[in-house]
């Protein structure tokens, strides 16, 4: 009987977490490299579905980057990134728009709605939700930067009771496809829609100060902390906007902002639900 006490004691400990995220927002950026495995794959999707159903408003922000660069590799193209953007001419904006906002975009809708929960997949260029130009001051072709977020959608959406799944390819005032950075695109998302929460999902435990020590991770990291590894060069590549997202968006008030490592297993219940503070917070002051 103890043994069956103890599963009811571990299913109460999410109670303050539920009562906490029940009717908020919570904005997940689900990251390319985080979607390699199927099995990880099917149990994110759980976890999902188990957050919705406590009565969290999930959002799935995508991204992608393997898989377009996958299939770039397929078409004879080499997949070539700028500062951690991919380097997008016209052919390349046709394969990642194909890939994210087609098969990726679809698979997660489907493997959402499969849990009986209603889920409706959108890009950027859906009623303009994200409205974007070209990025300078380099010429990195059509890699997109946000000029606003329009969320009304997203919130028709989430009254409605379903999970936005989104794909971070914009559209321009002059009416062409942009190439989002899809961590940039959650921080954006989750401002505009006032979120509680968002988190982002990738493929490393958190920040490191020195990414070859293991010991030498952060728990919580603050401005000041992140100006001086960024100044002393301590965070590269895709981390930097992930890193620069997540501090403009604690900085716009969206409440709790993490970096969690999506290749553990049930990684999002660990992070909601429970004592277990997994990943690294990015904290205010
Ligand atoms: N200081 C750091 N701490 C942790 N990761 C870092 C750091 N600097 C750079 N990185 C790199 O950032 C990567 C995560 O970003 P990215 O590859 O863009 O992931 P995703 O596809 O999930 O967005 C890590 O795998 C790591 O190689
Ligand atoms: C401009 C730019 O680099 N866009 C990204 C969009 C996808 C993305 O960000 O995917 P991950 O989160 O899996 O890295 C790309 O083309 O790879």
């Amino acid at each position: 009987m103890e043994r069956y006490i103890e599963k009811a004691r571990v299913i109460m400990e999410a109670l303050p977490y539920i009562r906490e995220f029940s009717k908020k927002t919570v904005v997940i950026k689900y990251g390319g490299n985080a979607m390699e495995s199927p099995q990880l794959k099917e149990l994110v999707m759980q976890d999902i579905a188990l957050l919705k159903l406590v009565g969290i408003n999930v959002v799935i922000v995508h991204g992608g980057g393997p898989a377009i660069s996958e299939m770039m590799q397929r078409l004879g193209k080499e997949p070539k990134f700028v500062d951690g953007y991919r380097y997008t001419d016209e052919e390349t904006m046709e394969i990642t728009e194909m890939v994210l906002s087609g098969l990726i975009n679809k698979e997660l809708v489907a493997a959402v709605n499969a849990h009986g929960i209603k889920a409706v997949g959108l890009s950027g260029k859906d009623n303009r939700l994200i409205l974007a130009k070209k990025k300078g001051p380099k010429d990195i072709g059509m890699v997109g930067e946000i000029i606003s977020i329009q969320p009304e959608v997203v919130q028709t959406l989430i009254a409605s009771d379903y999970v936005p799944v989104i794909s971070p390819v914009g559209v321009g005032e002059d009416g062409k496809t942009y190439n989002i950075n899809a961590d940039i695109a959650a921080g954006e998302i989750a401002i505009a829609l006032k979120a509680y929460k968002l988190i982002y999902m990738t493929d490393i435990r958190g920040i490191y100060e020195d990414i070859n020590d293991e010991n030498s991770f952060l728990s919580t990291v603050n401005e000041t902390a992140i100006n001086r590894l960024k100044k002393e060069k301590k965070i590269s590549e895709g981390m930097i906007p992930k890193i620069d997202s997540a501090l403009k968006a604690v900085k716009q008030g969206v409440e709790k902002v993490h970096i969690i490592d999506g290749r553990i297993e049930h990684s999002l219940l660990l992070e909601l639900l429970t004592d277990a503070g997994i990943g690294t917070e990015i904290a205010r002051g």
